[in-house]
């Protein structure tokens, strides 16, 4: 039998009076995923993480989280989730320690305090109070709470927000930990290194629809025009180029020596391969150089679709 969804949006809609914040989604996390969620500003990963929580109800739709209901059985089903939700206000008064013990006592959790409070890199300042911890010390804590009680999932919006490089990397290292446990991890970030470097999976939103959904490497293959392309050929003559320069989606052709630097704008690898294998030319090398993540975000985020 499959195993049940760690989250399930169906045909999730939400609207803000005139305004479509999410538009028949439909998103699919399993159990033991680490998840991106990807969107430009606005796109509805607030609303989306608002909804799997049980703070805002859909418009039209359902949405489960570990097999709950996320508008009838959100009090059960947040014993079971660590929540690091975008923008946390803690509490000035109470010091990181006491922030866990209410976390713990919410969860009717032990944990090792002293111990959470090394991972997340809190120590010293846990008798401090919160109200004095600048903003990377605030998300660690924050962090920190989320991860009390061994969680089944954890929902993270923007988890590296105020962090430095450092922070980010054990952060992301946390979560590969968790993963490790058996966790699911669902993250919304802006950051996509941070994406890269941790998730099996992303979504992209956009204007309140998921507009992709793969694997980065998956994402990459779809988005593969403006790749560079360059081959070493045995050598490199005027017919290599005519070859290569006639083709369609080739919009720039470049020799030096024996190599010649093709760039791909829709046009095929393949077909550039064979066409100079066609002239007599050997191809005795080629490599690619990928997208960046940004360009990719940018290609399938911009207003004008796949455009970069
Ligand atoms: N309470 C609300 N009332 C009216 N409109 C809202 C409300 N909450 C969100 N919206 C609108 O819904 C859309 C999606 O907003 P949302 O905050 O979910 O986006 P987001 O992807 O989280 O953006 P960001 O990356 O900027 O945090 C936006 O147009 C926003 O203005």
């Amino acid at each position: 039998m499959p195993s049940t969804p760690a989250i399930e949006f169906d045909s999730i809609s939400k609207q803000f009076g005139d305004v479509t914040a999410l538009h028949d989604l439909d998103l699919t996390v399993e159990e033991g995923e680490i998840y991106g969620f990807l969107g430009p500003n606005g796109a509805g990963k607030s609303t989306a993480i608002n909804i799997l929580l049980g703070f805002l109800p859909p418009t039209d739709g359902q949405a489960t989280v570990l097999g709950y209901g996320t508008q009838t059985e959100s009090t059960t089903l947040r014993q079971h989730l660590g929540v690091l939700p975008e923008g946390y206000q803690v509490y000035g008064r109470l010091t990181g320690r006491e922030h866990l013990e209410v976390a713990a006592e919410s969860k009717g959790a032990t944990p090792e305090y002293d111990r959470l409070l090394d991972r997340v890199g809190i120590r010293e300042a846990a008798d401090r109070k919160a109200g004095t911890y600048s903003k990377g010390m605030t998300q660690r804590l924050v962090f920190g709470m989320a991860l009390v009680g061994e969680p089944d999932l954890l929902i993270l919006d923007e988890p590296s927000s105020g962090l430095d490089p450092n922070g980010a990397k054990e952060m992301r290292e946390i979560i590969l930990e968790e993963n490790d446990r058996g966790t699911t991890v669902f993250f919304s970030s802006h950051i996509l290194s941070q994406v890269e470097a941790v998730c099996d999976r992303v979504g992209i939103l956009r204007a309140g629809s998921l507009i992709a959904e793969d694997s980065i490497q998956g994402l990459r293959q779809t988005v593969d025009t403006g790749d560079v392309l360059t081959v070493s050929l045995d050598s490199v003559t005027d017919d290599c180029v005519t070859a290569v320069e006639t083709l369609d989606g080739v919009s720039d052709v470049q020799t030096e020596r024996r190599e010649l630097t093709v760039t791909l704008d829709g046009g095929s690898k393949t077909a550039v391969l064979q066409a100079l294998e066609s002239t007599g030319a050997e191809v005795r090398d080629f490599s690619t150089e990928e997208k960046s993540l940004e360009e990719l975000f940018t290609a399938y985020t911009e207003p004008e679709g796949r455009s970069a």
